[in-house]
């Protein structure tokens, strides 16, 4: 179950005394990549400390992490909160003026990775999906709040930005783990100013296991940088075939490890599938960054990673050959760039 030679340790905890001195010692030195909860790293640790643990537990094993003193302003977090609160509070009438249509990536919607009519039903929550970099902020927020709310545009270009920036200064220290060769192809791939923001609402569910908040997919990025709800548990990742919950943590940042990661280390980083549950008590909002890769480079694996033994299970493709293919297989657009289906 734990990986405590991630952590440069050797021996695993006996009783429970053993287990809580472990955990404990964990926390002293900012990580806790043991035992069966998603690591947490501690960003004041500084640069070795975090290049280490990412190249370990928290990107191979788990594909998830949580980021603790990430340096994003939790005022930032705050306002981007209390805006997508006031949108979803909304009437819907009024939400649908900026419904997302099929085949289009940004707008509102049910279910956040679905981008399909059939499937929207059966979800239960509702997104709104904004490019960044881009004047949706500003025209879906005017569409909104037709007598003006610029603080919404305000709040989910900061939080963007932020999470952006956020994105890039984690991937430097994902390359910064990898083989040296290796680092130089990784490193084009983290040019990129462009990405989404998606705000998730899952209303409080009177039978939560009836129904799905967000079912399992993996995330369509490079990565993901998530904040979750203020103590309410949702989301949930497949750790070897077994879904684990994600500690809610108002100071963390979740990142997700996304598909495109995965393909460029040829599988030894991997984009985790994970999943949202309802709760029966209270509603339930995340929002969610996900980076993009560049839209003129060619997808593939570095070649350190790639073998006769090992090749690449995928064609080379390219970003908008990726999102085509994320319209037909929506929870992961890699079935659809199969090295065999070419
Ligand atoms: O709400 C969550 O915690 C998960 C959201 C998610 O996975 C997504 O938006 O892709
Ligand atoms: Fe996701």
């Amino acid at each position: 179950m734990s990986s405590h030679g991630d952590a440069g340790r050797t021996h695993k905890p006996t009783s429970s005394t053993d287990m809580e001195m472990e955990k404990e010692m964990e926390m002293e030195m900012g990580i806790s990549d043991g035992g069966s909860s998603v690591p947490v790293i501690d960003m004041a640790q500084g640069r070795d400390h975090i290049v280490e643990h990412l190249g370990g537990a928290a990107c191979k094993a788990w594909g998830c992490f949580q980021l603790i003193n990430h340096g994003m302003a939790m005022k930032c977090v705050e306002d981007a909160r209390e805006q997508s609160r006031l949108l979803f509070a909304l009437p819907t009438a009024h939400k649908l003026k900026v419904k997302r249509m099929p085949g289009q990536f940004t707008g509102y919607g049910n279910g956040a990775v679905v981008n399909s009519e059939a499937l929207n039903e059966e979800y239960y929550s509702e997104a709104l999906t904004l490019r960044y970099r881009s004047s949706d902020a500003e025209s879906i927020g005017g569409k909104l709040w037709p007598d003006g709310n610029p603080e919404f545009r305000k709040s989910v270009v900061e939080f963007s930005e932020a999470a952006h920036k956020l994105s890039l200064e984690v991937l430097g220290y994902v390359v910064d783990g990898l083989p040296v060769e290796s680092r130089k192809h990784f490193k084009e791939y983290l040019m990129e100013q462009s990405g989404t923001l998606r705000v998730n609402n899952y209303p409080l569910c009177p039978q939560p296991a009836l129904h799905t908040g967000l079912p399992p997919h993996i995330d369509a990025c490079v990565v993901t940088v998530l904040h979750q709800s203020d103590n309410v548990a949702g989301l949930e990742v497949d750790k070897d075939g077994s879904w684990v919950g994600v500690q809610p943590r108002h100071d963390a940042l979740v990142v997700i490890v996304g598909a495109i990661v995965q393909v460029l280390t040829n599988g030894v980083y991997k984009a985790v599938k994970h999943r949202a549950v309802l709760n029966a008590e209270r509603s339930r909002l995340s929002l969610a960054y996900s980076a993009y890769p560049p839209s003129n480079l060619a997808i593939v694996p570095a070649s350190q990673f790639v073998s006769d033994d090992k090749p690449s299970p995928y064609r080379p493709f390219s970003w908008a050959e990726f999102l085509a293919a994320k319209q037909k297989y929506v929870t992961d657009p890699l079935l659809g760039l199969l090295a065999e289906s070419s």
